[in-house]
């Protein structure tokens, strides 16, 4: 299954991503836990999916991990878009893609899910970087963001078939 062949991503797309994220790189921590309070003030029961956040006493926005997790969603967005340009799809390790899909899968991570990260990953690059933002910014980020989860979907379907 793959529903992410022969995307055309253009090299002034990639760069738009690229750019940005040069900018951001220096505070991807602090823009990552921003962006998951986004996602906990829209969809607070997400917090519960988290195994590491319902287990610690730790308050959220300290969570070591989350902070980990949040980087991952920026950092292979990022690469995704690369990829795409080069490559006309995502191209994450086919482990790295296998572990992800089971691993959603298991924490029950939806398509609900997947749109909150997206609009919440929209609002904190705009956010973090005013003067470069535009519509094409935008879409930039948004196809390589949406080329990855369909990549990541495909293989939570691949998971849920073998079990
Ligand atoms: C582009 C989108 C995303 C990427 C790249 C991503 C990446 C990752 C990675 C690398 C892991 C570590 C485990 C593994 O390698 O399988 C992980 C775990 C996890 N992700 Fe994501 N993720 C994404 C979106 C989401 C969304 C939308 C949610 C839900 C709001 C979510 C919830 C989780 C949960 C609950 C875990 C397990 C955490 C635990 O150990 O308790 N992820 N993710």
């Amino acid at each position: 299954m793959d529903s992410t062949k022969g995307i055309a991503f253009t090299e002034e797309e990639e760069a738009l991503v690229v750019k940005s994220w040069a900018s951001m790189k220096k505070n991807a921590g602090e823009l990552g836990l921003k962006l998951f309070l986004k996602v906990f003030e829209i969809a607070p029961t997400a917090k519960k999916m988290f195994s590491f956040l319902r287990d610690s006493d730790v308050p959220v926005e300290k969570n070591p991990k989350l902070k980990t997790h949040a980087m991952t969603v920026f950092i292979m967005t990022c690469e995704s878009a690369v990829q795409l340009r080069k490559a006309g799809k995502v191209t994450v390790r086919e482990s790295s893609l296998k572990r992800l899909g089971s691993t959603h899968l298991t924490y029950g991570v939806a398509d609900e899910h997947f749109e909150v990260v997206r609009y919440a990953l929209m609002e904190t690059i705009r956010e973090a970087v005013p003067e470069m933002w535009s519509p094409e910014m935008k879409a930039a980020w948004g196809t390589a963001y949406d080329q990855l989860v369909a990549a990541i979907k495909d293989q939570m379907k691949v998971a849920s078939q073998a079990s």
